[in-house]
């Protein structure tokens, strides 16, 4: 369980929104959706600690900090870092290895399954700044399996994307879900949050509402 008491989140001490308070089921599959501009990246990178919250707490219950994974939004990357794919996503292996400790033939292995995953194992040795809007996605996506965190922030994880890759990335989250991983995303697309999300949390009017979608489409899900 991650419990969100009071939470007040923003930047150089000026809140984005109201105080937040509600909690995140381990297990569920929960959006944060709400208009541009609203605070939910910010809550989402309050929630992984990447930023400081101005006041209240948020709470893990059976979560160690280290257990939380995050797939950052495109635009917050330097994509002309020079790094190929593979180690990209190779780095996944590194919350549960020594600073540089060595791939093992295991993490490797690993690190392949996740290319295959996300169909691009043809770009494992591509530098990073040759590649599409999706294909890096996807990179972004597999280093996110190989690090298999039971808890899984992502933000925005469809943006600027192909409906391929939408329905091959939405297939993978349905996937971790049903293995038992807790997963919050920011997303916009209402539609598929109704069809496929346990839980919403909803940011409007400086408000965030905690709710348990009763539109669950069960059949597709
Ligand atoms: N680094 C920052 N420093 C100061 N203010 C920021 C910073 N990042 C975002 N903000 C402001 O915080 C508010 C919330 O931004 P945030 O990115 O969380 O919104 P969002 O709901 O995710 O929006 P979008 O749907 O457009 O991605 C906005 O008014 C934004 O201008």
């Amino acid at each position: 369980m991650i419990n969100i008491t009071e939470l007040v989140i923003g930047y150089q001490n000026k809140a984005v929104c109201h105080p937040i308070s509600g909690q995140i089921k381990l297990g569920s599959l929960s959006a944060i959706v709400g208009p541009n501009g609203v605070g939910k990246s910010t809550l989402l990178n309050t929630l992984c600690g990447l930023i400081p919250a101005i006041s209240g707490t948020t709470s893990l219950t059976h979560v160690a900090k280290k257990d939380i994974a995050w797939l950052p939004q495109k635009s917050n990357i330097d994509q002309d870092f020079p790094i190929n794919v593979f180690e990209v996503v190779s780095m996944g292996c590194w919350p549960r290895k020594s600073l540089f400790g060595r791939l093992s033939k295991k993490d490797i292995q690993r690190v392949d399954w996740a290319l295959q995953q996300v169909e691009i194992t043809d770009l494992k040795k591509t530098s990073i700044n040759r590649l599409s809007g999706g294909q890096f996605q996807r990179m972004l996506f597999a280093r996110l399996l190989v690090q298999d965190a039971p808890v899984m922030l992502m933000d925005e994880p469809f943006a600027g994307i192909d409906e391929d890759t939408q329905m091959l990335i939405l297939k993978l989250i349905i996937d971790l879900h049903r293995k038992g991983k807790t997963i919050v995303a920011v997303l916009h697309d209402i539609s598929m949050v109704e069809n496929y999300f346990t839980h919403i949390i909803r940011l409007n009017n400086g408000q965030a509402v905690f709710e348990q979608n009763n539109n669950l489409n069960q059949v597709s899900h």
